[in-house]
């Protein structure tokens, strides 16, 4: 099966005079199979942005190898841009317009028949309101305007660079709803997030990047289950002394405010067994699995620590400006974002 996106060893420097050479992204692989949700995970900062653009052509990348349906980025893209729809970083829109109007100029500007406004209206749920302006909706119905104008193409593939950013609980579920939807319709969905819980319950794959580089994929219940501790919370009266019992039996329990873990637990019948023959009977005792956030923190080091604040910024630490530091050019004003492929 032919990937729908391969990066293979993307590196791409920043440099400024003013805050001298950032690794963005630093040998960062990233493979997307036909069909998947796909999560890309990471912290602030740490390359998942620069990642998207340069796999679009909207920044040069120094060393890497990218192919996006089969077409070499950024050198074979027209061939494929038809059947990319990408969202990268907000939209811009005329507030004094309304949808509809927006997306037919849209429509009109990349070829595709009118028809398909409607149609991209009804998709995200935005049809009964499409002739409102847009200076009227909400931050989630402008994201969904967004993820409309990248549907008018009827996209094999569609990029979506933190859809859920700024939405309030209910625009969330709306926003992953509307991408299930388009799974389900056939279109694979590369979709960059920070907020772990919803990428959890959308994606079926995730990369997860940190400063730069890889540091998990897979499918999202394998890269759960490598970490799994095989971790038990356990509740007694005594907790103290059921320790004690558990670690003289071998097993490793740890105590907590008000109950235990015991890790590396094969067969959860040993902890009730060993406590009940000393007469502490357990009133609890449930599996803890891993999730997303946990697997996120361990593996990004974002977790924070007493008395430290947390960095925001998740790239590699610049070096000290050089006198011969360059300007980056791709950083200039005035470059396209929020463009389709
Ligand atoms: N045009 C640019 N010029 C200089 N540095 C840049 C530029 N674009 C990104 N960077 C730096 O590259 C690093 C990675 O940024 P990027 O936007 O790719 O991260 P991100 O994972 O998308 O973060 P976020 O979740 O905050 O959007 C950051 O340190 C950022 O400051």
């Amino acid at each position: 099966m032919s990937a729908v996106i391969e990066i293979e060893g993307l590196r791409k420097t920043f440099h400024s005079l003013r805050h001298g050479r950032r690794v963005a992204v630093d040998g960062f692989d990233l493979l997307v199979e036909p069909g998947q949700i796909h999560g890309f995970l990471g912290p602030n900062g740490s390359g998942k942005t620069t990642t998207l653009r340069a796999l679009l052509g909207l920044v040069r990348a120094d060393a890497g190898r990218m192919t996006v349906l089969g077409a070499r980025s950024p050198e074979q893209l027209p061939q494929v841009s038809g059947r990319v729809g990408a969202i990268v970083e907000s939209p811009q829109f005329f507030g004094n317009f309304t949808a509809h109007r927006t997306l037919r100029l849209l429509a009109r500007a990349g070829g595709v028949p009118v028809s398909r406004v409607d149609e991209v209206l009804t998709q995200v749920g935005l049809y009964d309101r499409g002739h409102e302006r847009v200076k009227g909706y909400s931050l989630g119905m402008k994201q969904r305007l967004a993820v409309a104008s990248a549907l008018l193409k009827d996209p094999e593939l569609l990029i979506l660079d933190e859809p859920a950013n700024g939405l309030d609980p209910a625009g969330i579920r709306e926003m992953r709803d509307l991408m299930r939807s388009l799974a389900a319709a056939g279109v694979t969905v590369l979709v960059s997030s920070h907020i772990l819980a919803e990428i959890q319950l959308i994606c079926d794959h995730v990369t997860i990047i940190s400063r730069g580089r890889r540091v998990a994929a897979g499918r999202v219940d394998e890269v759960l289950a490598g970490f799994d501790r095989h971790e038990f919370l356990v509740r007694v009266a005594e907790p103290a002394r059921a320790v004690e019992l558990l670690g003289a039996a071998g097993l490793a329990a740890t105590a907590h405010d008000d109950h235990l873990t015991v890790a590396e637990v094969t067969d959860p019948t040993v902890v009730s067994r060993t406590l009940g023959e000393q007469g502490i009977w357990v009133s609890e005792l449930t599996p803890l699995r891993p999730d997303l956030e946990s697997v996120f923190l361990e593996l990004t080091g974002t977790a924070g620590h007493p008395g430290v604040p947390r960095q925001v910024d998740d790239s590699v630490l610049p070096d000290r400006p050089t006198p011969d530091a360059t300007i980056d050019l791709d950083a200039g004003v005035g470059e396209t974002r929020g463009v389709d492929a």
